[in-house]
Order: structure tokens, then C-alpha cells, then sequence
């Protein structure tokens, strides 16, 4: 079996005397799309932040590409290749598209054709068209200054960004939200192709058709606590809905799960 991407083992993580992620463990493989869902204040944000390096956890380990990883801050968690696309997206408003791809970055040294270059101003917009092709993402032009984009094409300039700058793990945070219909099942399409290029990704989501409709495991959170984690085939929105409440349980003895009542010897 290959090695997980991530593991995160027994990670805590408290505010004052708020215990916001308790003891949670788990692992992402390549090529997978994982769901984190839990109602609100379940501790989503602050695990994902504590994979990001925007918080450190007060407990646990985590491993990332199978070495121990510590990421100081969220940059050194970009450099290596750990991506998060939060609401927000931290894109510039008033920079167009291939600007926005570039963002934040030095610039890059590449090899083409064993001769080393710096991108330039040519090879910027040419590099960003190839990376919004692969993904099989359209804009009629690319010095469109992002303001003037929909929700939905910001999206994709994040994760266009994203796999650009060579994300090894992508972490989308409630992507869909404030978006219309049509947007939403793009979003899910270059989910989907992130996947297809083995990018695997942890998204956080509150809308169960969303994670029916692209992740492959889930993982439910109340309270801190992982409840539950289960392969999203074998699953459905009422049991899921059952751990988001804190109705259900798996990992406490306390399981009000009636099949899992056991038959005592006549
Ligand atoms: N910086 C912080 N300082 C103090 N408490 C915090 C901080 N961040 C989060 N919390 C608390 O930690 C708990 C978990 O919050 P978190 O934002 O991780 O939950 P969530 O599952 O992401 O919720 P939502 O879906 O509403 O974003 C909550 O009780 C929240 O109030």
C-alpha cells in the first residue's frame, strides 16, 4: 500500500480553555477528494488551519509526503505544496488574471530546453493560458481585471494558481458558497480535474450535495472530535446528518446506532 500524502496523528488544538480540535488523526492519499463536515464551530477551519500552518497544534504530529512536517506559517506550507483556498481567496482585485497566477511568488526559475529563464512578461501570460487550459478553464482574455469575474471564475483562478505553483495538497474552504447554481457545478468540475491531475484536496463543505457529488471519503466533526469517516459511497445525507448533530458517534462507546445494537445470547 502507498504511503498517505498526510497523516495527521492525535492533533489538539485549544483556545484558552476551549478544546477546538481534540485528538483528531487521519490520513489523505493521492488522488483522493475528502470531505470535512461538521456543524458550525466543529473545528473544520481550526484543523485545516493547524495542516496550513496558520495554527500550531498544541498536540500531536503530522506527516506530510511521509517526512515529519511542521509548517511555521501558512508560506511554508506553500512551499511545500500545500495550498489553501480560503473564502476570501486572497486574490488581487485590481490585478488581472495572469497577474493574479503570479501573485505573492518570486519569480520562478525554469529550465526549457536546458537553458535556464526567468518568466518574463511574455512568458507570464503564455505560462497562465497553458495552466487555465490544462484545467480546462475559458476566459475570453486574461487581462481582465479580477473584480470584473464572477464567483465562480475567481474560483478558478485560485486553483488555476494553484496547480500552477505545483500543489502537491489542496484545501478548499466552503468553495461554492455564495455562488449561483451554474457556478457551483463548475466549481465541482475543476474539483473533479484536480483529482484527475492527482491533486488530492480537503474540502470543507455544509452542503451535502456538494460533498455527495465530488469526494470520494468523508470525515465528520462535532465538537472537536472526529465522529465519524467513511467511504462516501457507503453513506447518506441522514446518517451524516446523524454525527454532524452529535446523534452518532463511532468513536465513542456511547453509539446510539441501532444497527450496531448487539444481539445478546438467548
Ligand atoms: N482564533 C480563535 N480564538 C478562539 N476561539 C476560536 C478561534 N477560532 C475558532 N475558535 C473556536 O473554536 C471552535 C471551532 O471553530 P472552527 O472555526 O474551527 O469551527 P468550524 O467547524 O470551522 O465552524 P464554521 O463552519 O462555523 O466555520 C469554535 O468554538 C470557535 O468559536
Amino acid at each position: 500500500m502507498t504511503e498517505p500524502l498526510l497523516s495527521l496523528r492525535n492533533i489538539t488544538k485549544r483556545f484558552g480553555g476551549l478544546v477546538a480540535v481534540n485528538n483528531v488523526s487521519c490520513e489523505i492519499n493521492r488522488g483522493e477528494v475528502v470531505g470535512l463536515l461538521g456543524d458550525n464551530g466543529a473545528g473544520k477551519s481550526t484543523l485545516i488551519k493547524c495542516i496550513s500552518g496558520v495554527y500550531h497544534a498544541d498536540e500531536g504530529e503530522m506527516f506530510f509526503q511521509g517526512k515529519h512536517a511542521h509548517f511555521a506559517h501558512p508560506i511554508d506550507a506553500r512551499r511545500h505544496g500545500v495550498e489553501t483556498i480560503y473564502q476570501d481567496l486572497a486574490l488581487a482585485n485590481n490585478l488581472d488574471v495572469g497577474a493574479n497566477i503570479f501573485l505573492g511568488r518570486e519569480v520562478k526559475k525554469r529550465h526549457f530546453g536546458g537553458l535556464i529563464k526567468t518568466l518574463d512578461d511574455q512568458q507570464m501570460p503564455r505560462e497562465s493560458r497553458r495552466t487555465l487550459e490544462s484545467l480546462q478553464i475559458h476566459f475570453p482574455t486574461l487581462t481582465e481585471p479580477i473584480e470584473n469575474l464572477s464567483g465562480g471564475q475567481r474560483q478558478a483562478v485560485a486553483i488555476a494558481r494553484a496547480v500552477y505553483w505545483d500543489a502537491k495538497l489542496m484545501i478548499m474552504d466552503e468553495p461554492t458558497n455564495n455562488l449561483g447554481v451554474p457556478e457551483q457545478q463548475k466549481v465541482l468540475e475543476l474539483i473533479r480535474r484536480l483529482r484527475e491531475h492527482g491533486v488530492p484536496v480537503i474540502l470543507i463543505t455544509h452542503t451535502l450535495p456538494d460533498a455527495f457529488a465530488v469526494t470520494d471519503r468523508l470525515i465528520v466533526m462535532h465538537r472537536g472530535r472526529k465522529v465519524a469517516e467513511k467511504a462516501t459511497a457507503e453513506t447518506n445525507t441522514e446518517e451524516l446528518v446523524q454525527y454532524m448533530v452529535g446523534a452518532r458517534d463511532d468513536t465513542s462507546e456511547d453509539v446510539r446506532n441501532p444497527q450496531r445494537e448487539i444481539a445478546l445470547p438467548q
